[in-house]
């Protein structure tokens, strides 16, 4: 995959955690209760590794913690940094919104808006109207990333029209377009068949390693744990039980 990514504007860091040599500085909590249904997360770690695989049996509180981290939710009380930048300190009464955190986002169902073609989804997460004069730029940005996919035959399709890798394909091409600060990806592969999801595995681990992004992933497949964990949280009951680094 030929994937050139320009760098990032220095654009002034609102909260800078300075000097820290951990990639990921995460401690979450937070009481889920529904009905007579409860659950309590309550998940830390600390680590210097790029790419971290969060593991564990379903239901465990992988997602809900991708969630938070992703700022979807909001903890009720917690301290995230992800790559010496702060995110959220409740401590301190300090939380981006989800778009100020800038992170590349793919869930297992992709996700993508079904009405959308892949050039809309694409270009969806950069949030710039007809009237916005960063317009061409943004386009430029997301033509880029339809290339770098292979996904050029395919931009005026509707989602429905595409197999399960092209449709991964595009979520990921979305996740970078916006030119994010971290990917965060939940189950990427779980749809695909397993050569397809050999061959995406590996398109990730170039991408990632090229553009030096830190890596947040959460799968059930030990074949993904094998190749992309630098450093594996194990999670179980809403608890790290183990940490291996890689
Ligand atoms: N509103 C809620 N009230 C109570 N419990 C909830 C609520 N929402 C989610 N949960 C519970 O939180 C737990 C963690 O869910 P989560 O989706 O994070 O699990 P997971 O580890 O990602 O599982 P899977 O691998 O199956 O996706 C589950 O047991 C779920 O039932």
């Amino acid at each position: 995959m030929n994937a050139p990514h320009p760098a990032r504007d220095p654009t002034p860091d609102p909260a800078p955690h300075a000097g820290s040599p951990w990639t990921w500085d995460i401690a979450l909590q937070r009481r889920l209760r529904q009905g007579e249904a409860r659950f309590t997360l309550d998940v830390q770690w600390r680590s210097t590794a790029r790419r971290v695989v969060l593991h564990g049996p379903s239901g465990a509180g992988k997602s809900q913690t991708l969630r938070l981290i992703a700022g979807i939710d909001r903890p009720d009380a917690g301290r995230i940094a992800v790559a010496g930048r702060e995110i959220c300190d409740t401590a301190a009464g300090r939380s981006l919104s989800p778009q100020a955190r800038s992170f590349g986002l793919m869930f297992q169902d992709y996700a993508l808006f079904p009405h959308l073609s892949v050039r809309q989804n694409i270009a969806f997460g950069r949030r710039t109207g007809w009237l916005n004069p960063g317009r061409e730029a943004a386009d430029a940005e997301v033509e880029r990333w339809i290339d770098a996919f292979g996904l050029r035959s395919l931009a005026g399709q509707l989602p429905h029209q595409l197999s399960g890798g092209q449709r991964q394909r595009t979520a990921l091409a979305r996740a970078l377009a916006i030119r994010p600060r971290a990917l965060l990806l939940d189950e990427p592969f779980a749809a695909l068949d397993s050569g397809l999801r050999r061959s995406l595995r590996a398109e990730l681990l170039a991408l990632q390693t090229e553009l030096d992004l830190p890596l947040l992933l959460i799968t059930h497949d030990e074949e993904d744990v094998q190749a992309l964990a630098q450093h594996v949280v194990q999670i179980e009951a809403g608890r790290v039980v183990n940490e291996v680094p890689a």
